[in-house]
């Protein structure tokens, strides 16, 4: 039975990968994904009697076979593997004869053809598409001190825990214990699913799943589960049923909220590629569309009144498209990721939803394992987990990956240096020290020069900061995570300023897109504008500029306690439906611990405690 199977797989591999197929991963033959043979199939060298009948890396009988460019085969599994392992930089030659793939990693398998019948030009779309996410997705920005570098996803991808359905007291309770409740009943009952299954029906369950929510806090690594995702697709190793990655964030589409689209039309400026298609076509295809960040949307999506939209050349705002979308008029075979973090998922009706799944952070082995991989020095990486673990508010924070990657840059940095003091242990402290790593590398980098003590900010950096902290304020308060030059004007900040400050602010988004012509700004993460806008904030506070604090809270505002101010911000901050203010406010009251106050005094001035 197994046997026919596997004969039954491989029959099925050799009918729809054609031989010319393969040559075009030379370059020189047109794709044919056509069943018939045509000339240019006979002259092509693979064939049934050329693949082996095992694989090369696991020496047995070939399971879900795949090949490279260069022709050799492999199970699907094992080739995953080693490049995982060879390949910190992500897959690259072939491991039997060390060639480099001329036109990226893909590997060719069976279902590389998901819209039969299949056709040239289509083809040639959608493998560009690919080839153009692939370099959109290889690399991540993780505000790193040299302006514009870019790090490998693959280096430093770790495995998070992702479960199925939501945790119930997910919007209420606070994230530390909600993280700790997750340290310890991992292993109960919670069963993971990975990033690449989510679209996948279990055993148990019956059904397409269409519509897929993905619930997670701020920094918990959505953002890089959808990168992932999508770039393993690129690169051919999973989900190859799928013939059509979109992948959009509602930063992006909230410029250009106010603009008429078809669906269509909407695919053209985020991936011009397919401009090259007519629309039959694109219906052919299995298309999944990601839509990231739900929390950051600004159009408003009303599920019962919108107009009916079910042509894809219809043209609407884009809010109502993407309800359409969403509710399945549009598209209805299309699959829909949406990611948010927890407080803004009640936007979409549960209705609409067919999976919900939770993405929890790191495990505490995958703390361990996220920084092993990000550091080659094994002491360095051991140093850095044994202070992690002796201080248990850290240890539970690093379950956030954004935390890790902070704690990362600020130990990593503390403990190359002789005036290191005492190692940051509440998320405040690791902060506040955060933005002076920051301070300090821009003050070497730009100044030359000796170690100076992180403390001691210089006035320049002190009116920076302040002025980068009214920034994030303003836009914080709006909902606004991106900027433009006039917004960065407004607040007296030359462009130059900002990104001398590349760990905290970064410029993004210079793709070549109508919309993207315009620089865009924004912090490194959103937690680092929520930070300095808290500082910002305390900053107001101290120094009385209670006309900043009257337009935040309303006109009543006189002169008060900091006790008092703080239950204002707080109360403010809890009428906010979509919890824009809540690490804001997390943040205030962690400034107005002593030790914080003390590392940040050139910032926030003479203070309360
Ligand atoms: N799987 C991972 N492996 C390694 N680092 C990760 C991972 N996930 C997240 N990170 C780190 O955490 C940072 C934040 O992750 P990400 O942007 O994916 O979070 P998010 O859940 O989308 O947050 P937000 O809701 O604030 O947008 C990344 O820039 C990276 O430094």
């Amino acid at each position: 039975m197994e046997d026919l199977d596997l004969k039954k797989e491989r029959a099925e591999l050799l009918g729809s990968i054609s031989p010319s197929m393969r040559s075009d991963w030379s370059q020189d033959v047109p794709l044919n994904f056509s069943n018939k043979p045509g000339p240019s199939n006979r002259k092509s060298s693979v064939d049934e009697e050329e693949k082996p009948s095992c694989c090369p890396l696991c020496q047995e009988v070939l399971i879900n076979p795949v090949s490279t460019s260069c022709g050799h085969w492999f199970c699907r599994q094992c080739i995953s593997y080693d490049w995982d392992q060879c390949a910190p930089f992500g897959p690259s030659s072939c491991p039997q004869c060390g060639k480099r793939p001329r036109t990226g990693t893909e590997l060719l398998t069976a279902n590389q053809s998901s819209c039969a019948p299949a056709d040239v030009g289509l083809q040639e779309v959608l493998k560009e598409h690919k080839i153009s996410l692939r370099s959109r997705c290889e690399c991540v920005t993780e505000g790193s001190d040299e302006t514009g570098s870019r790090t490998h996803l693959n280096r430093i991808y770790t495995d998070l825990f992702i479960t199925e359905g939501q945790s119930e007291d997910v919007d209420t309770q606070h994230e530390v214990k909600q993280l700790e409740r997750v340290s310890k009943i991992q292993n109960l009952h919670d069963s993971p699913i990975r990033c690449h299954d989510i679209f996948k029906t279990f055993r148990d369950q019956h059904g397409v799943i269409r519509v897929v929510l993905t619930i997670g806090i701020a920094g918990v690594g959505k953002t890089f589960s959808v990168q992932k995702f999508t770039l393993d697709w690129a690169e051919g190793l999973e989900n190859q049923d799928v013939s059509v990655v979109v992948q959009l964030s509602f930063r992006e589409l909230n410029l250009i909220r106010g603009e008429q689209h078809s669906l269509l039309s909407l695919l053209h400026v985020f991936h011009p590629t397919f401009q090259k298609l007519p629309a039959e076509q694109l219906a052919k295809c299995k298309l999944l569309f990601i839509f990231d960040g739900l929390d950051e949307n600004r159009l408003s999506l009303d599920f019962n009144n919108s107009q009916l939209v079910s042509d894809v050349t219809q043209k609407s705002s884009v809010n109502v498209l993407l309800t359409n979308l969403i509710k399945g008029n549009l598209l209805p075979s299309a699959l829909i990721w949406i990611t948010t973090r927890p407080a803004a998922a009640n936007q979409i009706p549960p209705s609409c939803v067919s999976r919900v799944t939770e993405v929890r952070g790191f495990t505490d082995t995958q703390k361990e394992e996220y920084f092993r991989k990000r550091f080659s020095d094994e002491e360095l990486s051991n140093r850095i987990i044994s202070h992690i673990k002796k201080s248990k508010s850290l240890h539970i924070m690093c379950g956030i990956p954004v935390f890790c990657w902070i704690t990362a840059t600020v130990l990593e940095n503390m403990l190359a240096s002789e005036q290191r003091g005492e190692l940051p242990k509440t998320m405040t402290d690791m902060y506040s020290h955060f933005l002076l790593v920051q301070t300090k590398r821009k003050k070497k980098k730009y100044h030359g020069g000796h170690e100076i003590s992180p403390q001691k900010l210089m006035k320049s950096d002190r009116e920076v900061l302040l002025k980068l902290g009214r920034l994030a304020f303003e836009h914080l308060e709006k909902g606004n995570i991106m900027f433009y030059q006039e917004d960065l004007e407004q607040c007296g900040l030359d462009v130059t300023e900002a990104s001398v400050y590349s760990g905290v602010c970064t410029e993004i988004f210079k793709r070549e897109s109508v919309i993207f012509q315009k620089s865009v700004y924004c912090f490194v993460h959103l937690s680092i504008q929520e930070f300095l806008a808290a500082v910002y904030m305390l900053h107001c506070f101290t120094s009385r500029r209670s006309e900043v604090i009257k337009r935040f809270l309303g006109q009543q505002y006189g002169e008060t306690s900091l006790d008092d101010f703080l239950k204002k911000v707080t109360k403010k901050s809890l009428s906010s439906k979509n919890g824009h203010l809540d690490l804001f406010v997390r943040f205030l009251h962690g400034l107005t611990v002593e030790s914080n106050q003390r590392l940040l005094e050139d910032l926030l001035g003479q203070t309360e405690n």
